[in-house]
């Protein structure tokens, strides 16, 4: 059995079009099923839902033999016990700082100044700041990172930045892209192992098919 950890929503769905490739259909639609365990046409393959935050947790301890998860994901988990193998190019956008429209950012940065920075990417905001040797005090939140500037809980943010739109819905602005983001496939090191062969050729057509794009 070969067991796939996928979030739900575009994880899942970016997903789907790779797994097809490999002649793997899911026979549940996740956003009307309440199962966590999916089965496929493929009766030694299943995926399980879970969040994505936990599909490298999944993953590391064997849940599951491999899973997708965001680099930003992979980076504050930390990476340990995954192969990574691909970057699958999917669920593309970027890691930004941004502020409130009415903030002067570059001058709160040449003061020295020290920052009040939300994020749910605590590692890589820390790190980023370090490298601009900027004195940051980190707040950390799960969800609705754009409130804080909003609500005077900090001056900025680091949050994931695709079209924009919700930053400008909630009169923000991006003043620094600090990485680009995308899924990788991710394995847990004994399946590797003990189940090459299966995973291997996975790989290799979800390879082939990312390389066309
Ligand atoms: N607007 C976006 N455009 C493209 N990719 C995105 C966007 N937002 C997030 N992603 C990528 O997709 C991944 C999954 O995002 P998704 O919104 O499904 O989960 P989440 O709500 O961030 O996670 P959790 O439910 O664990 O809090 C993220 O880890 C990121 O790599
Ligand atoms: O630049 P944009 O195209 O507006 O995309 C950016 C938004 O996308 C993500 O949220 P998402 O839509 O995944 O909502 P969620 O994390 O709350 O599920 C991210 O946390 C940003 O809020």
């Amino acid at each position: 059995m070969i067991t796939l950890a996928l979030s739900k929503g575009r994880i899942f769905d970016e997903t789907l079009p790779l797994l097809q490739a490999a002649g793997i259909e899911v026979t549940e639609d996740p956003e009307t099923s309440r199962k966590l365990i999916l089965p496929t046409n493929r009766p030694e393959v299943r995926v399980v839902l879970v969040r994505a935050t936990d599909v490298p947790t999944y993953v590391q301890y064997g849940g599951a033999d491999l899973g997708v998860a965001g680099k930003d994901v992979l980076l504050e988990h930390g990476g340990q016990g995954l192969y990574q193998p691909l970057d699958l190019r999917i669920a593309k956008c970027r890691m930004s700082v941004a502020v409130r429209a009415d903030f002067d950012y570059a001058a709160a940065v040449k003061q020295g100044s020290r920052l009040r920075v939300a994020t749910k990417y605590t590692t890589v905001a820390r790190q980023h700041f370090a490298d601009k040797g900027v004195h940051v005090d980190l707040i950390k939140l799960y969800g609705s990172m754009e409130l804080a500037p909003l609500t005077g809980l900090a001056d900025a943010i680091v949050d994931l930045v695709s079209t924009g739109g919700t930053l400008r819905a909630n009169n923000l602005v991006e003043v620094e892209k600090i990485m680009d983001i995308s899924s990788r496939l991710v394995v847990n090191q004994a399946a590797l192992k003990v189940k090459r062969e299966p995973i291997r050729r996975l790989i290799e057509i979800f390879s082939t098919v990312t390389q066309k794009r």
